[in-house]
Formats: structure tokens, sequence, C-alpha cells
């Protein structure tokens, strides 16, 4: 499903956070969202997700506004994992995979069977299985962010959103994990700040400085040393790696 934000504006503090932001985010995709610390990766997903409303303009998913459709509804079409995800401290893993299903839920039918199913396949996809019995307070920061991965694809989503999603992860789960996700077919927003990441595992980039959106479109486009040091204050290079052959982006300093 296509995901399109169209003059996004919101203030927080007194201040503007975005401004006139303007996005498309291609079905099927995975899309990167970058930008510096306080850029507003954080604030433009969550206005996304339907959980802020906008001051001005409009997020559509397909030819929907978002900020018109039912929670429930929503819920079905479109996931967020955020950065610091809570949850009530006494749910074992499988109950807050289990939160998942909540737009799926009615008072009227007693069971679930296919979302024990999604559930089942979430928790394997997330990997999790393992972990299910657990208590969620016990988990390592990587552990309860996979399984917070696991609850949005309990969802079934279409669209899935990601905040900083690999920042507890350690190298062989970052891989996996966006490799993973990759393989879904999902319409996916990640923000990241790991531009190696990014230029592996994202087929677009979106680009936010300080609130505005200055770049977007195929990563190899995007993703150039003028930017980086523009945006980002810093010296790269961005080349093909030898072994993979996806773009590598390699620093050699901040610039001066
Ligand atoms: N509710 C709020 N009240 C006041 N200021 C806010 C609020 N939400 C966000 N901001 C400010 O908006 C700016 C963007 O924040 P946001 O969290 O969206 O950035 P980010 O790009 O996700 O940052 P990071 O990479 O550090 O996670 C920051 O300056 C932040 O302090």
């Amino acid at each position: 499903m296509r995901l399109s934000v169209d003059g996004l504006g919101w203030s927080a503090g007194g201040r503007p956070v975005l401004e006139d932001v303007s996005l498309t985010c291609r079905s099927g995709r995975v899309t990167g969202l970058l930008g510096p610390n306080g850029s507003g990766k954080t604030s433009l997903l969550r206005l996304v997700a339907g959980l802020v409303r906008p001051e001005s303009g409009i997020v559509r998913l397909g030819d929907r506004d978002v900020h018109r459709m039912r929670v429930r509804e929503r819920g079905r079409v479109l996931a967020l994992v955020e950065q610091e995800a809570t949850t009530a401290l006494d749910l074992s893993v499988r109950q807050v995979v289990e939160l998942g299903r909540t737009p799926y839920r009615s008072r009227l039918v007693v069971g679930d069977p296919e979302g024990a199913e999604a559930v089942t396949v979430a928790l394997r996809t997330a990997q999790v299985e393992e972990l299910a019995g657990r208590a969620w307070r016990t988990l390592s920061g990587g552990e309860r962010q996979r399984t917070h991965l696991a609850r949005a694809l309990a969802q079934q989503p279409e669209v899935l959103l990601l905040d900083e999603p690999t920042n507890h992860l350690d190298l062989r789960h970052q891989l996996d994990f966006l490799g993973r996700v990759r393989g879904l077919g999902l319409t996916v927003v990640a923000a990241l700040h790991d531009l190696e990441l990014a230029a592996a595992y994202c087929d677009d980039l979106a680009v936010l400085d300080d609130g505005r959106l200055v770049a977007q479109g195929p990563v190899g486009d995007v993703l150039t040393p003028g930017l980086v040091e523009r945006v980002y204050g810093v010296d790269v290079a961005v080349e093909r790696h030898p072994v993979h052959d996806r773009l590598h982006v390699r620093w050699n300093g901040v610039a001066s």
C-alpha cells in the first residue's frame, strides 16, 4: 500500500518541528528516514501513524486520510514500532505480541484462531519464539526490540513504521532484522542513524534536516557525499562494496 504525506506541518513547545513535509513511500518498498538528532524523524513517524494530529497537511494510506480512519481500522493497516516502547510490566512475551491483535478483537467473537496463527508467525519471524513464555520485564533491550517487531507483525499490517529499529541489536541481529523486514514485502518506513545499514537495506531514502525534507528518492541518488556533508557535517566516501555490491559508506571524519 502506498503511503504519502503532503504539506505536513507540526509544532511543539512553541516552535515548528516539521514544516511543509511532502513524501511518497512506494508500495512494498523500504524507505529509510534519515536525519540528524532532533531533525523530526520520530515526530514524523508519530504523525504518519495517526498518534498526533498535524497542524497542516495530510497523510494518506492509499487514497484514505489516516487521521479520518477509526483507530481499529487504522490498526489493521498500519503498525508502528516506537523507539522506547513500554509495556505493562507483568506480561509475558506472548501476551505482548497478542496485543497486536487488538484491532481485530470483537466482543461478539469468542476465540481468534486466525489471530493465534498470526501471533505464532509473528513470534517466528521476529525470532522471539523461544522467549514466548518469558516475562517481558526480564528481556534485554534487543529482545524487547524484537518482541515489539513481533507485536507489530501480529497486526498483519500493510505499512510498517519503525523508529530506530536496530539501536539495541548486535551486528548480526541488525543485519538479520533488516533482511527479514525487507523480505516481508510490506511498505516500510524506518528511521535509521546508520547510513551503512540504510544504504544496504533500503530501496529509497528520505532525509530530514531541521524539520524539513531536504532529499528523497532511490538510495543511489540520495546518498551522496555532498548530501552527507551538508546534513550531518561529516566527510564520507560512498562506494560499491566489493563483496555484496551494495552501496557502502566509509566515513573519513567530521567535515572541516
Ligand atoms: N512534545 C514535544 N514537545 C516539545 N518539543 C518536542 C516534542 N516532540 C518533539 N520535540 C522536539 O522536536 C524536535 C524533533 O524531535 P524528534 O524526536 O522528532 O527528532 P528525531 O529526528 O527523531 O531525533 P533523534 O534522532 O534524536 O531521535 C526536537 O528538537 C525535539 O526536542
